[in-house]
Formats: C-alpha cells, sequence, structure tokens
C-alpha cells in the first residue's frame, strides 16, 4: 500500500484553518493540532475524510435544488480542496451536473447575487497597468502548469454574462483529468458587458460598462497573455466561452508562441469526433461516407466541422476537397453557400461553402435563404449535429424526414444548458422509431424504446476529453497541443466507447468512467507529443502511462510536518 505523503508546511492556526489548499477541518491529528497550533480552534473529535464527506453528503442533500447545492459544493471548494474533491469524485455522476453543465450556466447567470468569495485571478480592463503586479501577487511565482482564461462573452448557449466559468473549467480539470488545483490559474478576463440586465443591476460584480473591442481589446488581452509567457512559458493557456471572433483571432494569433488550446473549438471538436467514430462503427460504415449537417456554425460549429475534416483526412485518407463535401454547415441566414455576402458569413466558414448549383431546384425563402428543413429534405444527411443555441430546432418533421433515408441516424444536439437542446432525446428516439444513435450536450436519462429496453444517451461534453488533452500537453511537458495530439486523444475516447462492445448501448463513455477515460485521452495524448517530437521530456512512450498516474493529484490528506521553510 502506498504511504501517506508527507507534507512540510509553515502555515499556522488561523491562516492555516482558512486556507483551502491544506485545511483539515475537524480530519487535523492530535499530533499536527500540538504543532500548528490548533488545540481549541477546533472541536474535540477528530473525523477521517470518510466520516467528513458523510456529514458533507448529509449537508449537502438537505439543500433544496440543484442550484443551492451549486453554492453549497462551492462554498466546500473555497473551505476545504481535499474535502470537495473527494466528495465530488465520490459521487461524481450526480455532483457533475451540480457543479458543471447543466446547472453551471444558472450559477453563472445569477453570479453577482450569490457572488460569496472571490475565486482565481480578475484582470479588470479598467486596472490594465496592474496585470503584472496582480497576476505576480496572486501567483506568488507558484509552479503552475494550466491557465484557464474567460472573457464571458458567449457562456454556454446563455451568452455575454460578464464574468464567469474558468473556476468550473478548472475543477473539471482536476476531478477528471488529475490536474493539481494549486498548479492551476483561473483567470476571468473582464472587459465589460453588452448585457442589458447585468448593466443596469446594482449588484453586478464585474465592470458595468460596455463590452470593450477593437484594438482596446487586443492591447488588454495581449498583456494579459505577455505575462502568461514571461512567467509560465511552459503553461498551458485555455480560452473558454470567448465570443466566436475572438475565439477564432485569438487561437490564430498566439498558436505559434505559446500552447493555446480554445476548447469551445478544438474540445468540442475532439469529443465529437470521438463520437461519431464510435457511432459509424455501430452503423459499420466510414466517417468519409457521412454526410454530415452541422446547425450552427459558431465556435463550436465550425471547430467540430474542422476536427470531423480532419478526422476523415486523417482516418480515411481524403484530401482536404473531397473531405470538405462532407459537410453542410447551417447558420442564422440558412445554408453557407457561395454568394452569401460578408454581413451573412464569417470568413472562417467559407472553405464549407457548397456551390449554389446544388441547390437550384429548392427553393429559398423570401430572403433567398435555404433552411434546415430544405436541407435535409435534399441531402438525406447521416448526421445531424445542433450547436446552435436554438432549443427545440430540430422538429419532429426534419428528424422524421431524416429517419426516412437513414437506417440509423446519428443525432447529437449540443448546445447547453439542456433546455437549449436543438431536440429532446426521447423524442429524437420516438420520432425515428428508436433507430436514432444519440448524444447530448448536458446529461439526460436513458431513453425508453418501445420494446420496452433503455437507450443510454452518451454525454458529448468537451469535459469527457478537455482535461485529458491538458494534462496530456502538460505531462509532455508539450510546446504545443497540436491537431495531431487532438487527434490522438479522440481516437482514445473512441476506442473506449460502449457501443464497441454492444451495438445497442452508448456511443460515448459514462461521466461516471470520466476520470479513467480521461486518464487514457491523457497517456495517448502524451504518446503523440513524444512520437512528433513536441514533447519537452525525453521519456520512451511505454513510460507515459506510470508518468501520467504519478504526476496526477489525489484528494488525499496526508501528514503534516511544521518546518519554518516549508510551504505556505
Ligand atoms: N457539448 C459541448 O461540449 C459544447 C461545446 C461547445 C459549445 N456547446 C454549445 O453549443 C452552443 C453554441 O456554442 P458556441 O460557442 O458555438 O456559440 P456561438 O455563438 O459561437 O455559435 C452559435 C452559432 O449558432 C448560430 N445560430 C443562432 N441562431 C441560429 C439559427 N436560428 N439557425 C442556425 N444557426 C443559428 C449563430 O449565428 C452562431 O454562429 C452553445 O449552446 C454551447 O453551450 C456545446
Ligand atoms: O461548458 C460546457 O458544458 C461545454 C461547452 O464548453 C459549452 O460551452 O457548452
Ligand atoms: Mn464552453
Amino acid at each position: 500500500m502506498a504511504s501517506e505523503p508527507v507534507f512540510r508546511i509553515c502555515l499556522r492556526g488561523e491562516t492555516l484553518l482558512t486556507n483551502p489548499k491544506f485545511n483539515k477541518g475537524t480530519a487535523f491529528s492530535p499530533e499536527e493540532r500540538r504543532a500548528f497550533g490548533l488545540i481549541g480552534r477546533l472541536p474535540h473529535r477528530i473525523n477521517t475524510l470518510d466520516e467528513q464527506c458523510q456529514r458533507a453528503i448529509d449537508q449537502l442533500e438537505s439543500q433544496q435544488s440543484d442550484l443551492a447545492k451549486n453554492t453549497f459544493l462551492q462554498s466546500l471548494k473555497d473551505q476545504n480542496w481535499v474535502l470537495y474533491y473527494s466528495l465530488v469524485s465520490r459521487h461524481l455522476r450526480e455532483l457533475i451536473p451540480v457543479i458543471y453543465t447543466p446547472t453551471e450556466a444558472e450559477a453563472i447567470s445569477n453570479y453577482s447575487h450569490l457572488f460569496r468569495r472571490s475565486e482565481g485571478l480578475y484582470l479588470t480592463f479598467t486596472d490594465q497597468d496592474y496585470i503584472e503586479e496582480s497576476f505576480l501577487e496572486q501567483t506568488k511565482c507558484r509552479e503552475i502548469d494550466l491557465i484557464v482564461c474567460s472573457d464571458a462573452e458567449a457562456i454556454l448557449g446563455i451568452g455575454d454574462q460578464g464574468v464567469g466559468i474558468s473556476t468550473a473549467k478548472s475543477a473539471i480539470y482536476t476531478l477528471l483529468g488529475g490536474m493539481d488545483p494549486s498548479k492551476t490559474l483561473s483567470v476571468t478576463l473582464d472587459v465589460g458587458t453588452n448585457n442589458e440586465e447585468l448593466l443596469n443591476d446594482p449588484l453586478y460584480v464585474g465592470w458595468p460598462h460596455q463590452r470593450i473591442c477593437g484594438e482596446n481589446y487586443d492591447v488588454f488581452i495581449d498583456k494579459f497573455v505577455q505575462v502568461v509567457r514571461k512567467y509560465y512559458p511552459h503553461s498551458l493557456l485555455h480560452f473558454e466561452d470567448f465570443g466566436v471572433t475572438n475565439a477564432y483571432r485569438l487561437l490564430q494569433k498566439y498558436k505559434d508562441t505559446h500552447a493555446v488550446f480554445n476548447d469551445d473549438v478544438q474540445g468540442t471538436g475532439a469529443v465529437t469526433l470521438a463520437c461519431l467514430m464510435a457511432a459509424v462503427t455501430v452503423t459499420k460504415s466510414k466517417l468519409s461516407d457521412q454526410r454530415i449537417v452541422i446547425y450552427g456554425a459558431g465556435s463550436a460549429g465550425l471547430g467540430i466541422a474542422r476536427q470531423l475534416r480532419d478526422g476523415i483526412i486523417a482516418i480515411d485518407g481524403l484530401d482536404t476537397a473531397e473531405a470538405n463535401k462532407r459537410f453542410y454547415l447551417i447558420d442564422k441566414f440558412g445554408l453557407i453557400r457561395d454568394g452569401l455576402g460578408q454581413d451573412k458569413v464569417r470568413e472562417a466558414v467559407r472553405e464549407f461553402s457548397r456551390h449554389n448549383d446544388e441547390w437550384k431546384d429548392v427553393e429559398t425563402n423570401g430572403n433567398g435563404e435555404i433552411g434546415l428543413l430544405d436541407v435535409v429534405k435534399t441531402v438525406h444527411p447521416t448526421v445531424l449535429i445542433g450547436c446552435s443555441t436554438q432549443g427545440g430546432a430540430f422538429t419532429e418533421e426534419i428528424v422524421r424526414e431524416m429517419a426516412k433515408h437513414a437506417d440509423k441516424p446519428i443525432i447529437l444536439p449540443l448546445s447547453n444548458p439542456s433546455r437549449l437542446h436543438e431536440v429532446r432525446p426521447q423524442d429524437a428516439m420516438d420520432w425515428t422509431d428508436g433507430k436514432a444513435l444519440l448524444a447530448t450536450g448536458s446529461p439526460f436519462p436513458p431513453c425508453k424504446l418501445s420494446n420496452g429496453k433503455e437507450y443510454m444517451v452518451g454525454e458529448c461534453n468537451n469535459a469527457l476529453i478537455y482535461p485529458g488533452l491538458g494534462f496530456g500537453a502538460v505531462l509532455a511537458q508539450s510546446r504545443a497541443l497540436t491537431d495531431t495530439m487532438i487527434i490522438a486523444g479522440a481516437r482514445r475516447l473512441a476506442s473506449l466507447a460502449p457501443a464497441l462492445q454492444n451495438p445497442d448501448d452508448a456511443i460515448l463513455p459514462d461521466f461516471g468512467d470520466s476520470p479513467a477515460i480521461n486518464l487514457e485521452v491523457a497517456i495517448a495524448v502524451a504518446e503523440q507529443a513524444i512520437e512528433e517530437g513536441n514533447a519537452g521530456v525525453s521519456w520512451k512512450k511505454e513510460e507515459v502511462r506510470e508518468k501520467a498516474i504519478r504526476k496526477q493529484w489525489k484528494a488525499v490528506y496526508g501528514t503534516y510536518v511544521f518546518d519554518p521553510n516549508g510551504e505556505k
């Protein structure tokens, strides 16, 4: 049995009890209580971590709503990391939806009203002359592997929220990816908000100002990125929920100088690629055989299209032009096709533009647009993906039309939170007479089939892969998280789908298994980094698994020894 880790610590008394990294609450032993000035600061009985978890779960269960549970768990995280991560790990399937999607959407939209305690680093546009100073104050030059930042312009599908999301995404890195929480930093980049409700709310905690854009925005973000590069040149910088234009621009701008990762673009692309790889095994076809309609061509939609396209090239050997032909992208102004003006189609999406002559027999609406139903009628897609934020957009007519031409239609409504899903899984199952292969962005209960059986709905959420992608890159000390590393991670995830063992089972692994799944992803990513010469470590590929397991952070207390030169 592994012996308990020993930590040398110089904090005492109140400072130790209010430090969530080191606080053990009632679990401090008699020796520790004496050594750290805690006698008289704690009630008599010494609890084990198991007993503390039992008490915390009892308290959690008395909370009336998921939002109240989210708030309770946030407080617990502020008090004691080991207890928080241990508790959530023990009840992963029930609690991931409470601390993350879908409850996180509600928590973020109520951020100012629920606010209790600051977490991570808040960089506000008005304080931009202090970026370096506040960064150093917060990090105290501790070791940092991962920085998660957000400007909160496009939170899930609920839009501009001013502040929020980085801390939840960081916690998932620890829970599912094994990332040491003290080596992560969550950063709120507050450049204002265009959300009128927030601007008019006297309790709004962010900067109550119209969102800064253009050159001023770029200068502010650049000051932050340069500080990251200066002090943590080997860290992975994760961008979350930026507006679509900035998401792609920033990725492009910094990808050659720092290891950057945009989760909505690349994480979503990767999990969807894995999902489709498993689904086509069930349909006994190939990725390149699919006709793929993507509804919503924003950060996620284009990220998915590009990742699937690159997957088709890498796996089935098509060239780019041929692979692009498998895709039909639809946005607010209908099918993306030649001739739509710049006001209707972002330049980045044009590589998937369809030729007009394919559509000359299709009637457009009064604005010259071709809608989803007409695309489905014309293309007979085998795959329909939703990332439009438009709840219910996959109507009964559309789903039934799709099912007429596909033996096993693959339908992935990915817009979060749950209420924004393009179709509810049970409806999709009913309308396809139980033929559909489904995965969703938020968690859903299994579908009931007419034969009485249940169909498990896979959760195609980037959290099934991004913690592993990030941990793998950090583990290998990779200079970049390359497309080939991401594809390696997606392939490993696909290989673990339950449907590969039983075609009636889910097309993605269960979130209850996600720590083990993300570990496999991390190993695949680090192996690929080594293979392609991007790793900063000089290990053999065979050594990666053991190194990964050793680097994983574990929610255990260990034994504390007082040392005036120890950790603080
Ligand atoms: N499951 C996951 O892992 C995952 C990952 C990322 C994003 N998402 C979800 O996907 C959704 C989109 O996220 P995003 O970051 O791409 O946002 P985004 O704002 O960049 O993209 C949304 C796109 O949908 C388009 N759209 C809006 N109304 C439409 C309509 N009526 N018809 C067609 N297109 C329409 C918008 O013009 C935009 O291009 C969100 O709900 C988000 O929660 C899910
Ligand atoms: O946050 C999530 O649940 C997934 C994704 O990053 C999203 O923006 O919806
Ligand atoms: Mn996101």
